[in-house]
Order: C-alpha cells, then structure tokens, then sequence
C-alpha cells in the first residue's frame, strides 16, 4: 500500500492557490475582515481568506457547500490557506468560521471513507493527520467563530483552535459522534478533546456519541464562549485583542509546550495509525454501517 503520499505533490497537482476568488468576492475590493482598508480576499475555491493585515489578522471562511464536509480537496485547500497565512508575517492570527449558513462543518467527508481503495483510505487520512497537526501547532493564534452545526472531524478541527466562539442556536450542536456511525475516534481526535474538556466528559462524549447544544457545549468546556448568532464574529475579533496582546515568542512557546506531547504521540506512530485506518475502514461491517448512515441522511429528507 503506498502510504508516502505527499500532499505538497497533491497540492501541486490539484489546485491553483490563491486565485482570486470566484463568486462573490470576484473582481471586487471586499472589505476587510476588520478594517476595511481595500485589501483583497483571496483563497481558493472553497476557501475564501479575508486578510486584515493591518490588524495582523484573516478571517478564513470554508465554503464547501452543502455541508463543509471535509473533502480531500477541502483538506489540501484549508492547509494551503493555513501556509499561506503563516508564512506572511504579516499575519498573527485566524479567525476560522464557515460561509455554509447553519453548517460550520459535517465533518470528514463520508464519500472519501466509503467504496474507495486502501490507497485511496491512505491518501486520505494521511490529509486528515496533516490538517490536525498543523491547525494544532500552528504558530498563529487560530480562534474558530462557530456559525453552525459542527460534527465529528469539524468538531477535531475547531477544538485544534486556541479559542472557540460558538453561536447560540440549539440546532448548533457540536461533538464527536463518530460511534453514532459505527466507528471510532482515534487516539488523536480523543486527546484533543480530553486536553479541552477532561477525562470523564471526554469519556462519556466520546461512547454516547454526544453532540452538546451551546449551552451545554460550554459548560463542558467545549467551547469558551456562547454570543448570540450576529455576534460570533465580532466577539472573536474582540477576544483576539487579548491574544495578541502577548508577546509572540512567549505564547507561541507557551502553545508549543502544551500541544507538542499530544502532537508528538501522532507523529511517531503516523505510518501505523494510517495503517490502523485503511484497515479498520476497509473492514466489510463498518463500509456497511457507512453506507447506512448515509442513506438515513438521505432518508431523512423524504
Ligand atoms: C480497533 C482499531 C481502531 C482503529 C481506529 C482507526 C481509525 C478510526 C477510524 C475511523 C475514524 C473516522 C473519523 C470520522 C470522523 C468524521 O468526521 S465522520 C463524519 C461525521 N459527520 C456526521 O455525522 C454529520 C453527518 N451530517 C449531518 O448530520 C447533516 O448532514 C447535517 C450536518 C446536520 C446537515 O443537515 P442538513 O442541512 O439537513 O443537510 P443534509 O443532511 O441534507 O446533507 C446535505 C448533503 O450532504 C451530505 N452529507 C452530510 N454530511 C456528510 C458528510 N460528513 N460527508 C459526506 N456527505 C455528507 C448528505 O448526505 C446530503 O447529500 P445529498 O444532498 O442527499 O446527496
């Protein structure tokens, strides 16, 4: 099985990054996520990237419609926007929300788990790794506004943030509710929710499959602040101010002490936890209990 798949050499072969967005922003100054000074949007596809360099900051919005579900191409997409960002030293900071109205993501992309080949499971998960790793130790301080419902891996990806800002909607659930669908969330998906949330909480979310509405979402410690919906991005915008506040050096330190033991676990057993993957998922009953849940969602609409 050909695990040494490359996403810098997928990223080549897939995508033409920073485009000018097309849609809504084409061929028009937005104003800038927050001072408005002419700078230009830019991403890709399904990113859009509202630079603030001014205020040292991006607003990063996913825009992988219907549901931001992530997709291999989404993963490549988001990490290019993310070394974008981080290599500009313009920039300090990322605000991470999603331009999906009342989805802030529907997680890993099912369609890429379910009737592929082990190469293809590899490729994928080897995206999903990256993606976690580099949200998790980025340098930048990563705040995400979450506008909407956020399951399974878009939960992984905002608790990856340094701080959360959730919308108070009870529809607006958030958990790791990978044993809802059959299967699990592995070792790194679990630590990053115990380092946000405890032991015990963590335990019974992650058994009962629990998506926590806003209110209970931030008593667990899911997320650290709940405002009403129009406000999700003003009050990360506000919270940033505390953050940058802090001399650079010092809290990056600071963050990499924190995270690195749990990143380091990942990254010395990523080969076997690939491996693990393409196993447990190629296995006869979870591709059925996939394609299961996937026809309840579809089931759903009639
Ligand atoms: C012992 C050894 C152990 C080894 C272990 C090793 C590894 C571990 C193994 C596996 C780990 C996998 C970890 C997985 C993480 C995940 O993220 S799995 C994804 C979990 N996500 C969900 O459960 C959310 C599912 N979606 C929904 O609940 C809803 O779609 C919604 C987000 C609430 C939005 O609802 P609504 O607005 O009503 O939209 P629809 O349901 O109608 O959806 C629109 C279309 O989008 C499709 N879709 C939804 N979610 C996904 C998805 N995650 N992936 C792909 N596609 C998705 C949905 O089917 C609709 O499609 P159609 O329009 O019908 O075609």
């Amino acid at each position: 099985m050909a695990l040494a798949v490359g996403i810098r050499g997928l990223t080549r072969s897939l995508l033409r990054p920073w485009v000018r967005v097309p849609g809504p922003a084409r061929g028009r100054t937005e104003p800038a996520a927050g001072g408005g000074d002419g700078v230009r949007c830019f991403g890709s596809p399904r990113v859009l990237v509202e630079p603030d360099p001014a205020a040292g900051f991006a607003v990063m919005k996913m825009r992988n419609p219907p549901v931001n579900s992530l997709s291999l191409e989404f993963l490549t997409e988001l990490l290019i926007s993310l070394e974008k960002l981080e290599s500009d030293k313009a920039f300090h900071a990322i605000i991470l929300t999603s331009d999906c109205p009342g989805i802030f993501s529907a997680g890993l992309d099912l369609m890429e788990m379910c009737g592929r080949d082990p190469t293809h499971y590899a490729e994928y998960w080897k995206a999903v790794q990256e993606l976690w790793l580099r949200f998790y130790l980025s340098h930048l301080v990563v705040i995400s506004a979450i506008n909407g419902v956020n399951a399974a891996g878009g939960c992984l990806l905002a608790l990856s943030c340094d701080y959360r800002v959730l919308a108070d909607n009870p529809k607006y659930a958030m958990g790791l509710n990978e044993t809802l669908l059959g299967i699990i969330a592995p070792f790194w998906f679990k630590d990053t929710l115990v380092n946000t949330v405890g032991h015990r909480t963590a335990e019974r979310a992650l058994q009962l499959g629990l998506l926590f509405p806003p209110a209970e979402a931030l008593q667990v410690g899911m997320v650290d602040k709940v405002v009403p919906e129009d406000q999700v991005l003003s009050a990360a915008r506000s919270e940033l101010a505390q953050w940058l506040a802090i001399p650079g050096h010092a809290r990056q330190l600071t963050k990499s002490l924190m995270r690195k033991p749990t990143a380091d676990r990942l990254l010395k057993e990523r080969d076997a936890d690939i491996q693990n993957f393409v196993r447990f998922i190629s296995r006869d009953a979870i591709q059925k209990a996939l394609r299961v849940y996937l026809e309840k969602l579809k089931q759903k609409k009639t």
